[in-house]
């Protein structure tokens, strides 16, 4: 009976139980909230989506659904499509849904990111309910967290960075996010902060004291020597766009 646990819907683990209390408020982080072959599913689906869903970026490439939101930052009612729709309950299970004006998330982009490939800081701002949800596919990558307001005290110098990385900021708290975790970021940890992921091959220095989730994480032995060699990593961000437009009453309707 060792390793028959196909389903793992029953045993997410409590909301209060996964909140990575070293980080302002407030970051949840669950290992293993999908299994193996909802993961090996989802990534399936992603590489079967046609060409040109991908958006190709400098440092990734992206896709968006059900579809890009408008210039005013309206998205023009449709559902998820199935596949990524699956999951959906066992977050609303979690009650992070629960104050959105839709009750769930209804746009998902996924990015991903190849060995050397990032995304730079940056804030998710106010087209969404101040609520994200992370699936993370593929493989780890840390994510790294940044006070909106500089100070320009914080780090050091020294280290010479290759790349356009302009802004001399340096993360104030990192997140290793591991394969088939779920990290949901909301309150002040969305509105506050900036995230970011670097461009780099390896994501190094990683332990108890520089991981701020690191006494969540589902398998800390891949990192015991402190070293992460980068693979391609894909990530859904479930979100709920709060303007909601029936593409009916917006061609219908023209003033
Ligand atoms: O890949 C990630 O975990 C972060 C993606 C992200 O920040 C975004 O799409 O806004
Ligand atoms: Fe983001």
């Amino acid at each position: 009976m060792s390793s028959h646990s196909a389903t793992t819907t029953s045993t997410i683990p409590s909301l209060e139980e996964s909140l990575v209390q070293s980080l302002p408020k407030t970051v949840y982080y669950i290992p293993n909230f999908i299994s193996s072959a909802e993961e090996a599913q989802l990534l399936r689906e992603i590489v079967s989506q046609p060409k040109p869903k991908w958006t190709i970026l400098t440092h990734r490439r992206l896709q968006t659904h059900p579809s890009a939101l408008t210039k005013n930052n309206v998205l023009l009612a449709a559902p998820l499509p199935p596949w990524l729709e699956s999951i959906v309950p066992r977050m609303q299970q979690l009650k992070i849904w629960d104050n959105a004006p839709h009750k769930k998330p209804n746009h998902v982009l996924i990015n991903e990111y190849n060995p050397g490939e990032g995304i730079m800081p940056h804030e998710d701002g106010g087209a969404y309910f101040g609520c994200v949800a992370t699936v993370s596919l593929g493989a780890s990558i840390v994510l790294d967290l940044y006070s909106k307001h500089t100070n320009a005290d914080s780090g050091e110098s020294g280290e010479a960075e290759a790349g356009a990385q302009k802004s001399t900021r340096f993360p104030k708290w990192r997140i290793l996010q591991e394969p088939r975790s779920l990290l949901i970021t909301t309150h002040d940890m969305y509105t506050d902060h900036l995230h970011g992921i670097q461009n780099i091959t390896v994501d190094e220095d990683l332990n108890e004291t520089t991981v701020a989730n690191w006494t969540l994480l589902g398998d800390k032995e891949v990192f015991s020597t402190g070293r992460y060699e980068r693979q391609t990593r894909t990530s859904l961000t479930y979100r709920d766009v709060i303007k909601v437009s029936n593409v009916g009453k917006l061609f219908g309707g023209r003033k």
